[in-house]
């Protein structure tokens, strides 16, 4: 088993992402997720997990801020989503890191490019983050792939490229959608330590995967779906649900 992860105290109420009764429909079809109520702490690690069609994409797209909630009260950040213009959404997506399960690379930029990217869309000239950039593509591994373009690297290297450009602009949350859906197990397992190792430097990490085997290797607090209801496990508390 992989080292636990951050386990600092948390206080009810500093939640980074807290839902309360939250339900979402698409259109006018059924209800998808029915009545969620749980919070994210800050630095806190967690796995989504539920059967394929469970609603674990659903979920990550309202803590994404890229779906609003058909009920209930999704607050992010202290604040109040509803109430939030799409600017102001996209002010607070700023602080959310996401790795995406297709990667999304730019095919057109090296994997330097794609990395610093959300810094150079935030403004920033290149002398002030060059070094950082290199540094943490050195962590996750990508050292010798800074010039390669994403077409020539191999799935491993694309999930790490997207798990750095991710990371990059130190955001408060991480979430990732499968990442190990991609890769063989030593490297799944190389994968989950770079979220643990994140998670120390202070990132909250919500993980989504199908991968029952990962759940084994950390000991974390477990969100579970099923037909759109969730009921949520922690090994460091020692009753289950809530905040
Ligand atoms: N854009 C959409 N329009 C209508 N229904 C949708 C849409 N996206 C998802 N759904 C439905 O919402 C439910 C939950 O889907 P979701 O993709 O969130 O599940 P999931 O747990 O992520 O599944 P998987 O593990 O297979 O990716 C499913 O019944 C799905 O058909």
């Amino acid at each position: 088993m992989i080292a636990r992860p951050n386990r600092r105290p948390q206080m009810k109420g500093d939640a980074l992402v807290r839902f309360e009764n939250v339900g979402l429909r698409y259109g006018l079809g059924p209800e998808v997720l029915k009545d969620l109520s749980f919070g994210i702490e800050p630095h806190s690690f967690q796995f989504l997990t539920g059967p394929s069609g469970a609603g674990k994409t659903s979920l990550l797209k309202l803590l994404f801020l890229s779906l609003r909630a058909t009920r209930g009260i999704v607050t992010v950040f202290d604040h109040d989503t509803s109430r939030l213009s799409k600017d102001e959404l996209s002010v607070l997506r700023r602080r959310i890191g996401i790795v995406f399960q297709d990667f999304r690379l730019l095919d057109h930029l090296t994997t330097y490019e794609n990395v610093a990217l959300p810094l150079r869309v935030l403004g920033k000239e290149e002398a002030s983050y060059r070094s950082e950039v290199i540094d943490l593509l050195e962590w996750v591994g990508l050292g010798e792939r800074i010039d390669a373009y994403p077409p020539i690297l191999s799935g491993g290297e694309k999930q790490r490229a997207a798990i750095a450009r991710a990371v990059i602009v130190r955001p408060e949350m991480l979430l990732a959608d499968e990442p190990t859906g991609n890769v063989d197990p030593p490297l799944a397992k190389r994968l989950l330590r770079l979220f643990v190792e994140l998670n120390r430097t202070g990132t909250a990490v919500l993980i989504a995967t199908h991968d029952l085997s990962l759940l084994d290797q950390v000991e974390a607090r477990q969100l579970v779906i099923r037909e759109g209801s969730l009921t949520v496990t922690d090994p460091h508390h020692a009753e289950a649900g809530g905040w």
